[in-house]
């Protein structure tokens, strides 16, 4: 089969969500000389614009290749783009582009996607919540939130309670952290586990002072807890922190992944399969984690395509330690996108055994909430956190 067309879609609706990023998707249809339909999916945040213009571009490098040679079209992209990586753009719509070819493979051969690498290692994906604390403040919305998260059968949630602090911290978003932290320890009890997300935010003397307050309270990682790019802040923190490190949603490439890797500055991967290269790249940097004795929690922040196509891939690891789930926390359009739902039961999700990326997309609903790439609003409070949560009390 060869690649016909590529086409992008821009999906917003009025209904929000958890997060400003959790308002759009962005959706990549591939389609066949045969006239089969493939999907995937790129990252928005603030780049919906450049990222629609670049899967437009990058569509140039796969038409009329052939749908079957994943590997050789991502090879041939990363032959063609000087700059990919460098480039987010580019490498989410290769990464787009590329996970439209895995469940077009996996439709034509009739077998889901865990089946073409090899088969399930687990039937059930073992998840984390994120998204369940919209608007949270003080430290008892936390804990109300966090217990009905638990009340969902959840398991392990993530949170960032650290307001907003960005590079620096001081004795006051310290001890307003470790408030709302200690609240959610003690409304979910010793046994559910907590993760804490820095978004990337703090210097390493900042990030190094929160690990020693948070420390006590066991989360089971502290993710980006400085600058994604900061190799020494990544190199002092782990010299002078008790805390396991997770990071990699920013990571786009193979070779970019191993410079974490060899210097141990990681211990747990979080490699996002719409930014990395796609399920091509993914199942590489899972085994390059796996050498390393780096267990995997896929970054899966954004849509039900991305969701799909990651519980997999999430399903083929031996190296897996929790998938990122916001399913309970979408807006009920990116539910209603897959007609087949894959929702968490007991903090896990069964692994459907259909075609491709094993949901279908509901055409209907694509041409619904479709409309034209904007630029967003910039405003005080970052796309980048659960909404309402950039304040002290
Ligand atoms: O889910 C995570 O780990 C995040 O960091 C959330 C978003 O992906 C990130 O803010 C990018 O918008
Ligand atoms: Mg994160």
């Amino acid at each position: 089969m060869k690649i016909q067309e590529i086409t992008p879609f821009v999906l917003s609706s009025k209904e929000r969500g958890s997060a400003t990023w959790a308002s759009t998707m962005i959706v990549v249809k591939v389609t066949t000389s045969d006239g089969m339909i493939g999907y995937g999916e790129a990252v928005p945040t603030l780049r919906v614009k450049p990222v629609f213009s670049a899967i437009q571009q990058v569509s140039k490098g796969y038409l009329g290749k052939e749908v079957e040679r994943v590997e050789r079209n991502y090879h041939e992209w990363y032959k063609q783009d000087f700059y990919l990586s460098r480039s987010f753009e580019s490498a989410t719509a290769t990464s787009a582009i590329d996970i439209a070819l895995w469940d077009l493979v996996g439709k034509e051969l009739g077998a889901p996607i865990h089946r073409l690498l090899g088969g399930k290692f687990r039937d059930h994906v073992p998840v984390y919540a994120n998204g369940w604390y919209k608007d949270c403040v003080t430290p008892e919305d936390f804990a109300r939130e966090a217990k009905n998260v638990v009340k969902r059968g959840y398991r392990a949630m993530k949170f960032d309670p650290f307001g907003p602090y960005y590079d620096w911290i001081d004795e006051h978003g310290l001890r307003q952290a470790e408030e709302r932290v200690k609240a959610v320890r003690e409304a979910v009890g010793e046994e559910v586990e907590i993760l804490i997300e820095h978004h990337g935010r703090f210097n390493a003397n900042s990030a190094i002072e929160i690990a020693k307050r948070l420390e006590k309270y066991r989360p089971l990682f502290a993710e980006e807890p400085v600058h994604h790019e900061d190799l020494e802040g990544y190199r002092k923190y782990k010299r002078h922190s008790n805390l396991r490190v997770a990071m990699g949603e920013r990571l786009v490439s193979l070779k970019e992944t191993l410079v974490y890797l060899r210097e141990g500055l990681v211990d747990i991967l979080q490699p996002d399969l719409t930014n990395i290269g796609g399920v091509t790249v993914a199942r590489k940097v899972a085994s390059l984690a796996e050498a390393f004795d780096v267990e995997v929690a896929f970054h899966n922040a954004f849509g039900s395509i991305q969701n799909a196509v990651s519980i997999q891939l999430a399903s083929v690891i031996p190296n897996l330690l929790l998938l990122e789930n916001f399913y309970d926390w979408f807006p009920q359009w990116k539910r209603d996108l897959v007609n087949n739902g894959t929702p968490v039961e007991m903090g896990r999700v069964k692994v459907p055994d259909r075609p491709g990326i094993g949901v279908e997309v509901n055409e209907r609903i694509l041409e619904e909430l479709k409309t034209d790439p904007v630029a967003l609003e910039v405003v005080e409070e970052p796309v980048w956190v659960v909404g309402g949560t950039w304040k002290n009390y």
